[in-house]
């Protein structure tokens, strides 16, 4: 049974692990590795997760595979955590996974960024009022690699199904003149992970998407609970020990010149060296070359050692 409206808005008032695909040599999804790895993040205190969604490589995946990663999810997961999937695409295929993902349980769909070439405003509006029409399942539309204006993303928080925004833009300026012009009802989260955790806060965010949280939750709860106290010292230093993986995910990598093209792999390979299931990565994105494999054990220790002495 989804949650309720209010326990999703709850929920988004926290952190939210993205489940990435764990993929076999072959380039084959291995669910129950998805399902393991959502298992142990709950019991470690995280209660929102984000299935299909960008860093599980959902452009990677077909519309079929979105619905088995997302079902994976909710299989290693009890009720009371908030699974929100990805979804994306034309409109006839956008409903068609609010469909099937309504008839898993989902209990909200993160809408992913348009990818078209041009888009229009208003044209976005209507895609998402589309959207609403074949569900009653919350929206959390993502906002990201787009610069939309205040103006709609004052107008996005006013649409029916819409609890929350996820706000992945680097620019603090907006999002405090979108949250000051937005309904008061919707819940602002962070799409940038801890290093934006503390920036934002100050601008009415209340929640964020994991980064290096996605493979230690702990300091991304800690970090959390840092800003909920208002202890801004505490959140600060928490924020600092994740920067050197999160500047390390941001890299391009080899014979490359796009930026963050090593970001999913370097989350594969933390959640490896914590003992989670990592896995391959499929097309368009490339492994970690032995160095850069050898580069993240290295900050991912110090990490480790940064969390044993602000943590524990
Ligand atoms: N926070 C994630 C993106 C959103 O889910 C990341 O760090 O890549």
């Amino acid at each position: 049974m989804p949650l309720a409206v209010d326990e999703v808005k709850d929920r988004l008032r926290g952190v939210a692990a993205g489940l990435l695909t764990p993929f076999d040599e072959n380039g084959e999804i291995e669910h129950w590795k998805i399902e393991e790895n959502a298992q142990s993040l709950y019991d470690s205190g995280l209660r929102s997760f984000l299935a299909a969604a960008n860093i599980s490589e959902y452009h990677s995946l077909t519309q079929n595979e979105r619905v088995e990663v997302t079902e994976a999810a909710l299989d290693g997961l009890p009720s009371d955590a908030c699974v929100l999937a990805g979804v994306g695409g034309s409109t006839a295929s956008a409903q068609e996974l609010i469909r099937a993902y309504d008839r898993l349980g989902v209990d909200a769909h993160m809408i992913m960024p348009p990818d078209h070439t041009y888009v229009h405003e208003q044209g976005l509006l209507d895609y998402f009022d589309d959207l609403a029409s074949v569900t009653e399942t919350p929206f959390v539309p993502y906002i990201r690699a787009f610069e939309p204006s205040v103006d709609f993303l004052a107008d996005l928080t006013q649409l029916e199904n819409v609890v929350g925004v996820k706000y992945a833009i680097k620019d603090p300026v907006k999002l405090g003149a979108a949250v000051a012009a937005g309904s008061d009802d919707v819940v602002w989260v962070n799409g940038l992970a801890e290093p934006y955790a503390v920036s934002f806060w100050g601008e009415g965010i209340e929640g964020f998407s994991a980064g290096v949280s996605n493979f230690r939750p702990e300091v991304g709860l800690e970090l959390f609970d840092a800003l909920t106290a208002g202890d801004w010292e505490r959140a600060r230093k928490l924020r600092n020990i994740c920067l050197p993986y999160q500047n390390f995910r941001d890299r391009t990598g080899q014979r490359n010149t796009l930026e963050g093209a090593i970001s999913v792999p370097a989350v594969k390979k933390g959640l490896e060296l914590a003992g989670y299931h990592g896995g391959n990565v499929r097309e368009p994105i490339r492994s970690l070359s032995p160095q850069e494999a050898d580069e993240a054990e290295e900050i991912y220790y110090q990490l480790d050692d940064d969390i044993d002495h602000l943590v524990h």
